[in-house]
Order: structure tokens, then C-alpha cells, then sequence
């Protein structure tokens, strides 16, 4: 049977000072995933305004529209100032409340969610009840495997809600000062850190990434290591969700671990080095991905 993946939560504008960029993680993943020829679906809200006809029109010409795109007519659609340090790496000032903190459990989510093979999701549209909610019922309910990037945005996260969406996932992916504050250890080595939190969830798959230094990935009991591929880097925003997307799709297509790990890698470097999350892929980077 075909791999469907369903990817949900934020949808918004990366507001760059010289100009706007389609993003939220959930949904760089699933163009991601486009890209890579994965059979996708996303679950978001936009607001009843330019902004989100904006946002609509982008994911119309993205393959990405659907009827698990909501319109909410009390909330904006989100636009977040990114901020770029010297490194040209990004933070975020995130509004709130937006349209996707108020995303609906409808009858085509809960099918959607049933269907789909994978549902990947994130921290950030569960800083709120209401889509907190809808995602949980989600997940209570589907056979899917069940992918957590951590991807914390300070302050939009409490690690009572962190610790109940890793309570339910299969596949966790976080980064390195994500695993130092959610697993802690300190000065400790990695390795040590991972097993340490394995110990306390029963997630399947664990997956670390380190930046220009690539990725450990914890799967089926054993560790894969990755060196990563260093790039002159553009901006950060999106290679986590680059990493992810292609991680999950050759995670599903039972595609050699190391390898997926090494492609993953590569693609997230690739993001990294150009501006904003969804470049579209040079013909050698897709190539690269048709791999046994
Ligand atoms: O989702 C929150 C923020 O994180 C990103 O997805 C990058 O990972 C940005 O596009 C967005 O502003």
C-alpha cells in the first residue's frame, strides 16, 4: 500500500527583513515531502484575511491545499519576525493567538488521520488547548506512526505538554540544545544522553541533529552516525524540517538507515544554505534522492 503522510500545525509568513517567506515547521516538511514525490497531506488554519489568501494561494501552488485547510474567522493568520544572528542562524518572534491555535477536529481529520501511514507534528500549534486537543484526539485514534519534532520556539512551550506528546510518539527528533533541555546530562556524551531518554520513553526512533555536524540516530537499537555535509550557510530557518521530511520518507520506504540518514543530512544542509525553508531542489539534490 502507498505511504500516505499527514503533516500537522502552523502554517504562516517568515518575515525576513527583506521580504516574506511561506513556512511553519509541519508544513516545510510536508513541501518537503512534495518535493521528494511522498503522498502528503497537510492540516492547518489560515485567517480570513490577505495574509491567509496569500498563504492559500502558496499551498494551492504547492499541491498542499485541501480541505484540511480550515479558515478561521476569529484569529489572524500568523506573520513571524525572523531574526538572524551573525551565524545567520534564526529566531523567532511568534504572535499569538493565530489561526492555527484554533484548528477543528473535523470528520475529514479524524479520516485523514486514520488513513494516513505517518503523522508528524510539532511543539509549536500545541502552545494552545484548543489545537492541543484536536492533535491528541488525533493520535488516540490512528494506527499511523507517530512523528514528534520537538522544535521549540521559547516561550511557546511547557515540558508538561513537551512530555505528553513524546509520550505518544514513535519517532522523536529534536536538536542538540533540545536534547540538553529536555534530557539534560550535561557535559555527557550524546550516546549517553539518547539511551538516558530512551530509558524513560518507549519511543522506536530517535533522531538528534547537530547542526553543521550532522545527525545520531538511535533506531532499532542501534546508533547511526552522520558527520554532515558543511555548507556556507544562508540561513538555518527550515533545515531541521528539511532533515525530518527526508528522514520520514526514507524511513517509510524501508530505505537502509545510514543512508536515510546521510540523505537526510544532505537535504537539510542544502536548505541551510539557501534562503528560507522551501527552496526548490536543484535536479543533482533530487537525483541524490533516488537511492536503493
Ligand atoms: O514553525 C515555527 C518556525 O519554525 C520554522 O518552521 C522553521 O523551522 C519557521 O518557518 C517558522 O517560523
Amino acid at each position: 500500500m502507498k505511504n500516505t503522510v499527514l503533516s500537522f500545525g502552523e502554517v504562516l509568513w517568515d518575515a525576513f527583513g527583506d521580504g516574506k517567506k511561506a513556512g511553519g515547521a509541519p508544513m516545510n516538511v510536508a513541501r518537503h515531502l512534495v518535493q521528494q514525490g511522498v503522498d502528503v497531506s497537510f492540516a492547518s488554519s489560515v485567517g480570513m484575511d490577505n495574509s491567509g489568501d496569500g498563504l492559500i494561494a502558496f499551498l494551492k501552488n504547492s499541491g498542499l491545499y485541501s480541505g484540511l485547510i480550515q479558515q478561521d474567522d476569529e484569529f489572524p493568520t500568523c506573520e513571524v519576525t525572523v531574526q538572524l544572528d551573525e551565524n545567520n542562524t534564526a529566531t523567532y518572534i511568534i504572535p499569538e493567538p493565530v489561526s492555527w491555535d484554533n484548528i477543528e477536529l473535523t470528520t475529514a481529520l479524524s479520516k485523514a488521520a486514520k488513513a494516513a501511514t505517518a503523522i508528524v507534528f510539532g511543539s509549536l500549534a500545541c502552545r494552545g488547548t484548543k489545537t492541543r486537543e484536536t492533535l491528541l484526539n488525533l493520535l488516540d485514534d490512528t494506527p499511523a506512526l507517530k512523528v514528534f519534532d520537538v522544535n521549540l520556539r521559547p516561550p511557546h512551550y511547557t515540558l508538561s505538554t513537551i512530555e505528553t506528546l513524546v509520550a505518544r510518539a514513535d519517532v522523536v527528533k529534536m536538536n542538540e540544545e533540545e536534547a540538553d533541555l529536555l534530557i539534560g546530562g550535561g557535559s555527557a556524551p550524546l550516546r549517553e544522553k539518547i539511551i538516558e531518554f530512551r530509558s524513560k520513553y518507549h519511543v522506536k526512533t530517535i533522531c538528534v541533529t547537530r547542526g553543521e555536524h550532522g545527525a545520531l540516530v538511535w533506531h532499532d537499537h542501534e546508533f547511526f552516525d552522520s558527520p554532515g555535509c558543511p555548507v556556507k550557510v544562508a540561513d538555518t530557518v527550515g533545515a531541521g524540517d528539511a532533515f525530518l521530511a527526508t528522514f520520514v520518507s526514507g524511513l517509510l520506504s524501508g530505505k537502509p538507515m545510514q543512508q536515510v540518514v546521510d540523505k537526510a543530512c544532505s537535504v537539510g544542509s542544502y536548505v541551510a544554505s539557501q534562503r528560507g525553508a522551501n527552496p526548490v531542489y536543484p535536479p543533482e539534490l533530487l537525483n541524490s534522492l533516488a537511492y536503493i
